[in-house]
């Protein structure tokens, strides 16, 4: 499953929110948290527990308040805005409930897009593209526009495209919760089979009890802290 490699080792999170009246909103507390190559980590917990907050400091995109954040060996904590965007560019995948693919372009074109972002040639970029496009079992699709392809088609080249600059950390917003019950699971396949392949360390937020028993672990949020549970248990 995984070789163990610490991909994300996060120290003492704290996040709070002003509220207009009444005291400061104390999400996290003192969240722990590490992440493994390879491994598909399931983020559960009531609405408004905190699951989105973490994902935005775990994915850089909020500052983390002095917590101690170590990705893929470089620490971050005390990182500049410059540093935070190029290693969210170079280091993060984001997949969300909705796949934002961008509507003009093909599957092959979504998924080289980033990459030549960063400067990659067209043809290198292509080539990463279909190998990430038939991991998820979309080889057949590669020409074809966000329009011409079914939600779970949709979601999988979202997972493609996340996967194309090669990140180390996979963070996921409720990546099929827009889906029906069989289209999750093969989307959800499709995500385990690349996050193993690629041995990318996977965090994903979901309400979907039955996606999360299928993960390598499952954590929750209790008290401002992470808690692991025992997937036979969730
Ligand atoms: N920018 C903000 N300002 C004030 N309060 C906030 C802000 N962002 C989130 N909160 C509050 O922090 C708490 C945690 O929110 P968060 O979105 O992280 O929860 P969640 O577990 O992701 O919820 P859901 O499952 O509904 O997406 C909630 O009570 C929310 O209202």
């Amino acid at each position: 499953m995984s070789d163990k490699t610490v991909v994300l080792s996060l120290r003492g999170l704290n996040r709070t929110y002003e509220v207009a009246e009444g005291p400061r909103l104390e999400v996290l507390k003192g969240a722990d948290l590490d992440l493994f190559a390879g491994e598909l980590v399931g983020l559960v917990g009531p609405s408004g527990s905190g699951k989105s907050s973490l994902l935005h400091c775990v994915g850089l995109l909020e500052s983390s308040e002095e917590a101690q954040l170590i990705l893929d060996g470089e620490d971050l904590t005390r990182a500049n805005d410059k540093q935070r965007t190029q290693a969210r560019l170079t280091k993060i995948g984001f997949v969300y409930q909705f796949h934002h693919l961008l509507p003009e372009f093909t599957a092959l074109g979504n998924v080289a897009l980033p990459q030549r972002v960063l400067g990659k040639s067209i043809r290198d970029a292509e080539v990463r593209a279909r190998a990430l496009l038939e991991q998820v079992g979309l080889g057949g699709r590669l020409n074809h526009q966000p329009a011409q392809l079914s939600g779970g088609e949709q979601q999988r080249v979202a997972i493609a495209r996340a996967l194309a600059n090669s990140p180390r950390l996979l963070l996921a917003d409720e990546p099929t919760g827009n889906l029906d019950p069989d289209t999750s699971k093969q989307v959800f396949e499709a995500l385990k089979q690349t996050v193993r392949h690629q041995q990318v360390a996977a965090l994903i937020a979901t309400h979907n009890l039955e996606l999360a028993r299928h993960m390598d672990r499952v954590v929750t949020i209790q008290n401002g802290k992470l808690t692991e549970l025992s997937t036979s248990a969730v």
